[in-house]
């Protein structure tokens, strides 16, 4: 990420399925909303979780902390956070603290004069100054000087700020979002993180699952990057084999949802058809040999994958579900016996369970083709 202010960027698109959040389309024009504000993902029951807690903590002023590994969603998070506060017709600014420049990073933050340090040419505002009344992201936080950190402390106490080269403080109404990928705990343990500016930042803390750990996300996350990205490239519909929707069921995902978004992206360039098969995706660590061993035993959905991957979708779709809905029934709703009656893992399971709608308290059913 770069150092550079970010504002909406001027790319409106609405998702139109009902398991997409969606911003009506006045307010996403009035906001020039991206992509990212406009079309989120949260299916996983672990998302849903922290669909509500965002909901419930937007519209207050409190500063959050967004505690997440990389590409979870966290800057994501943050502007849906914005979208959803009285602030939203506003500045939403992101910064990269790791990015910036310990000699620029005062006045990126709290702006300068006029001749306040050499190649100042000009006063100019800083970022607190341009998301007035908005809100400010700042990414990394981990990653601030402990110099500057005292500084931004005064700030969020005093709520205001004194540019580069003055003495006037300039009063400044702004909303921190934080984030962090680092255990801001240790750091403080550590003594590279101020214990008070910790607790200023953590008022209410969102913490983001890895992708691993929220597996009902996987698919309806690929069917949205497939849609995005096929409609931008000018593709007509791209569609999942069974056997490339369980590679990416059984990948750890460790680069989260941004490695996930780029192996769509990448699988689309390169896929000859219009079906996306295992070999389209380059996971790291994953091998085609073994992604087809991991596919090639015993088990009951391979040899159904193997049956009908050149069948009718609705077909496939009308067998396995009536293998898992027996299967699930005869264990008497365990998953864990369900999952090793059908030798495959219990995410996988899990992600049929909800596709199927037979879920426990899952009302109704929802397909993959809900969330494209
Ligand atoms: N729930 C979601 N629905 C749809 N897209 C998502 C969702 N969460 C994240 N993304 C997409 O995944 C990508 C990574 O998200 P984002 O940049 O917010 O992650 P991050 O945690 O801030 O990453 P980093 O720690 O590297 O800064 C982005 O393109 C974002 O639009």
């Amino acid at each position: 990420m770069n150092t550079v202010f970010k504002p909406y960027s001027n790319d409106p698109t609405a998702g139109q399925a009902s398991s997409l959040l969606t911003f009506d389309e006045k307010l996403s024009r009035s906001l020039a909303l991206s992509v990212r504000a406009t079309a989120l993902v949260f299916e996983d029951p672990v998302s849903r979780h922290l669909l509500e807690q965002m909901e419930r903590i937007a519209p207050s002023d409190a500063t959050v902390l967004i505690i997440g590994e990389t590409g979870t969603g966290k800057e994501l998070v943050a502007r849906h956070i914005h979208a959803l506060s009285s602030r939203k017709n506003n500045t939403f600014g992101a910064l990269n603290c790791a990015a910036l420049s310990e000699n620029l990073i005062e006045s990126e933050l709290f702006g300068h004069e006029k001749g306040a340090f050499t190649g100042a040419l000009a006063s100019k505002e800083g970022w607190f100054e341009t998301a007035h009344k908005g809100s400010l992201f700042l990414d990394e936080v981990g990653d601030l000087p402990l110099a500057l950190q005292a500084k931004l402390l005064r700030v969020l106490q005093e709520r205001e700020v004194v540019k580069v080269g003055s003495r006037q403080p300039v009063p400044v109404d702004v909303r921190i979002i934080a984030a962090t990928n680092v255990n801001l705990e240790e750091a403080v343990a550590a003594q590279h993180f101020r214990a008070d500016l910790y607790y200023r930042f953590n008022v209410a803390m969102i913490q983001l699952a890895p992708l691993r750990e929220r597996p009902g996300d996987i698919l309806p996350l690929t069917h949205h990057f497939l849609k995005m990205y096929a409609e931008r490239l000018g593709y007509a519909e791209v569609a999942l084999s069974p056997a490339a929707m369980h590679v990416l069921l059984n990948y750890d995902w460790p680069g989260n949802i941004r490695e996930l978004e780029n192996a769509v992206h990448r699988a689309l360039l390169i896929c000859p058809g219009n079906v996306l098969r295992p070999e389209d995706f380059k996971l790291s660590g994953v091998r085609i040999s073994e992604q087809a061993n991991s596919i090639s035993t015993s088990s009951l959905e391979t040899a159904l994958h193997r049956l009908f991957e050149q069948a009718p979708p609705k077909l496939f779709e009308v067998i396995e579900e009536t293998v898992i809905r027996s299967a699930f029934e005869y264990c008497e709703k365990n998953q864990v016996q369900t999952a090793r009656m059908l030798d495959i893992s219990r995410n996988v399971l899990r992600h049929k369970l909800n596709h199927y709608g037979l879920l426990p308290g899952k009302q109704g059913k929802f397909t993959e083709k809900d969330v494209a």
